[in-house]
């Protein structure tokens, strides 16, 4: 072999032994900035995990930065967010082909921003097994969201983004979801009436005495189960019920018959526009499920072909504002939002703008918690109130207040004390499939002569069903009606 021959050799061999350097890709957000969550490791935000979507917190802020500010229509510079256009089916693909369709400079290197530069927001279950040039023309550049540092400070990472579940895709009937949901309650008031019922000797005081403090736990309320017992003495007289089981249906009955008569001439259903667009707002303290309820009832509504916006007016909760653009994605509904601890009552002059100029159907506005105590975000709530009448005399068409099933009597309380200060027209009462108090609803019917309009029976998409009384009394009563 000539030195030739040898060194051609050593030239062919070369590629085997190089080794391309493994470069590490910084996250990046929709717009190539490095993602910051990455930026500010030392200074992580808490996290909530809602639906399986890690939501950032913040501590709340101090009511001096949240005081309302009486013109708020110069402050006004929300961001609209499209809903993304549709998108290819997608499960072959894991996380990983969305690191690789991420930008990969940071912005500040990016100048003009090209279609293709533009990191696409979709998730990673809907994207399609293909390149960033055949992803990136799905998304029209004035769909992109001139977002501030703030915005992309609680960007939603892509793998957080939850799949719908098969029991999503399939909701089950309204008897079923009824049953489930109110397995907790059923079984707990059951229990407590079979409790009752071992320690049965005769009808006598004690045995009222008794069925009083074995309905209050079973959180009826103290007015209804009062109501009850004093019935109950002249039913069971009337009806010469001496045995237990005899007795035990005359209590059920009971119950069946005040739940009916409270719920008389109640009006449950939803009240839309004549024309135009219909404004549903929706109040509650803290952490009672306002969000999920309107990224649920969004999906429902669109899925009756009605054309939904939804509004974030829950400027004050950091992370309210993104849990919100997260049901927007999901739900393919649009979200008019705007940064962090803005006037929440610019953000709802911007929607009730935009549903009425692009012909939307339905506007759902969600408020920050507020406790019915707290002047300045009281005040806050009037205000909301106030600008969207002015741009639409007849709305809001409905305020809802979302009360939490499993806080039992506290929600009655909470119920009684935002009526006396606010026009609410029904009740979104949640979380009934994680509690055994789902007696309340006969407490509310009865004290508060409020209609109760939906119930949240899980966390999925779903789980919220128009309020059905039949469904709920055989939910809570099944094998304990004849
Ligand atoms: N099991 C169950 N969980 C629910 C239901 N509705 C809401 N949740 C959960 O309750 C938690 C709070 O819900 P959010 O929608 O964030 O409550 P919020 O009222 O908007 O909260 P703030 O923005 O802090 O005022 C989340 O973890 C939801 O998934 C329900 O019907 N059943």
């Amino acid at each position: 072999m000539g030195l030739f021959d040898i060194f051609r050799k050593k030239e062919e061999k070369q590629p085997e032994d190089v080794v391309a350097p493994v470069q590490e890709t910084p996250a990046t957000d929709s717009n190539g900035t490095p993602s910051d969550s990455e930026a500010t490791t030392n200074d992580e935000p808490a996290v909530k995990i809602t639906n399986g979507i890690k939501i950032p917190i913040s501590k709340p802020v101090t009511e001096a930065n949240n005081e309302v500010s009486e013109e708020p229509v110069e402050q006004v510079n929300p961001v609209t967010v499209e809903a993304p256009a549709p998108e290819t089916p997608v499960e072959e693909v894991g996380p990983t082909t969305v690191e690789e369709l991420a930008p990969e400079p940071p912005v500040e290197e990016v100048s003009p921003v090209t279609v293709e530069e533009v990191a696409p927001e979709p998730p990673v279950e809907e994207v399609s097994p293909v390149t960033v040039e055949e992803v990136a023309p799905e998304i029209p550049v004035e769909d992109v969201n001139p977002a501030t540092d703030e915005e992309l400070a609680h960007e939603i990472p892509v793998e957080d983004v939850n799949p719908a579940t098969d029991e999503e895709l399939a909701p089950e009937t309204e008897e079923a979801a009824y049953d489930k949901g109110l397995e907790k309650s059923r079984k707990s008031f059951g229990e407590r009436l079979n409790a009752f019922f071992a320690k049965f000797r005769s009808v006598d005081e004690d045995f009222f005495e008794d069925l009083e403090d074995t309905l209050i736990q079973a959180d009826v309320g103290y007015q209804t189960a009062m109501q009850i017992s004093d019935e109950l003495r002249d039913e069971v007289k009337l009806k010469n019920a001496k045995n237990k089981e005899a007795i035990r249906q005359v209590i059920v009955d009971k119950l069946i018959e005040i739940y009916e008569a409270s719920g008389n001439g109640e009006d449950n259903s939803m009240h839309f526009a004549p024309e135009g667009p219909t404004v549903i707002l929706f109040v509650g303290v803290n952490g009672v499920g306002k969000t999920t309820t309107i990224g649920k009832m969004a999906n429902l509504y669109k899925s009756e072909g009605k054309k939904v916006l939804l509004a974030a007016a829950d400027t004050f909760r950091a992370g309210a504002t993104q849990q919100l653009q997260e049901w927007g994605r999901r739900d393919g509904v649009d979200v008019v939002a705007g940064p962090d601890r803005i006037d929440p009552a610019s953000v709802v002059f911007d929607a009730v703008k935009k549903a009425k100029a692009e012909n939307y159907d339905v506007l759902f506005v969600d408020t920050a918690g507020r406790l019915q105590n707290n002047v300045n975000l009281m005040q806050e709530l009037a205000k909301m109130k106030r600008i969207i009448s002015r741009e639409l005399p007849t709305a809001p068409h409905e305020v809802l207040i979302v009360l939490d099933g499993t806080t039992g009597q506290n929600a009655l309380q909470q119920a009684k004390l935002f009526k006396e200060s606010t026009d609410v027209t029904g009740i979104v009462l949640t979380k009934l499939d994680g509690t055994a108090k789902g007696g309340i609803i006969l407490a509310i019917r009865n004290e508060m002569h409020l209609p109760v309009k939906w119930v949240g029976l899980g966390e999925q998409a779903t789980d919220l069903r128009k309020f059905s009384p039949d469904q709920f009394v055989q939910g809570l009563f099944k094998g304990l009606i004849d």
